[in-house]
């Protein structure tokens, strides 16, 4: 069985790169149940692939666009992610958090805007690693994590909180 030990963590380099960012206010955070693509069925934060040419933020912010037609205001850096699954396959998350927005947010081909108290997430709809990361991105910390995947099931994990100098170069 592999295990998070098993991974040079440090030289490991994804097969996906992509994003994920969450735009927390007022005491709720906005979500996507995602209508297509990787993890489709699944409630999760408005996200996708980084393009040739592109940062994670600039992905970031034009996959929310894309997906919700919003324009995320006070953006920041939360996170990142890097999910090994036992298959071989592997997918690396830049998370981001915004403060603010403007547009409405609406449903897209791709994504249906959910909002939720973030006291109240429907965690048994969304990724097994949430709830382990989701405490540091609500809390306003930075954070990394490093995961072990079986298809959809966490095999083992390990998250920790970063200084605020943090941030992935890709
Ligand atoms: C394994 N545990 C996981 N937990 C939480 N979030 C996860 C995740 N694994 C992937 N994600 C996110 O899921 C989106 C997939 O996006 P992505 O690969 O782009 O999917 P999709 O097929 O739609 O691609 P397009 O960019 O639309 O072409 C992307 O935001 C990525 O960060």
């Amino acid at each position: 069985m592999m295990t998070l030990q098993d991974i040079d963590w440090e030289h490991w380099t994804p097969v996906e790169d992509a994003t994920l960012l969450f735009v927390i206010r007022g005491g709720r955070i906005l979500l996507i149940h995602k209508k297509r693509g990787f993890g489709a069925g699944k409630i999760n934060g408005p996200g996708g692939r980084i393009e040739p040419g592109e940062t994670p933020e600039e992905c970031a912010l034009r996959e929310v666009e894309e997906e919700l037609r919003i324009r995320p205001l006070n953006v920041d850096y939360a996170g990142l992610l890097q999910f090994q699954f036992v298959d071989g396959f592997s997918i690396r998350g830049h998370v981001y958090r915004a403060a603010d927005f403007e547009g409405t947010p609406v449903e897209t081909d791709e994504a249906i805007p959910l909002w939720c108290e973030t006291d109240a997430l429907p965690f048994e709809r969304m990724w097994a690693d949430d709830p382990v990361w989701f405490p540091h991105l609500l809390a306003g910390r930075r954070f990394s994590g490093r995961f072990i995947f079986e298809g959809e099931r966490m095999v083992e994990y390990r998250v920790v909180e970063e200084e605020e100098e943090f941030e992935c170069e890709t």
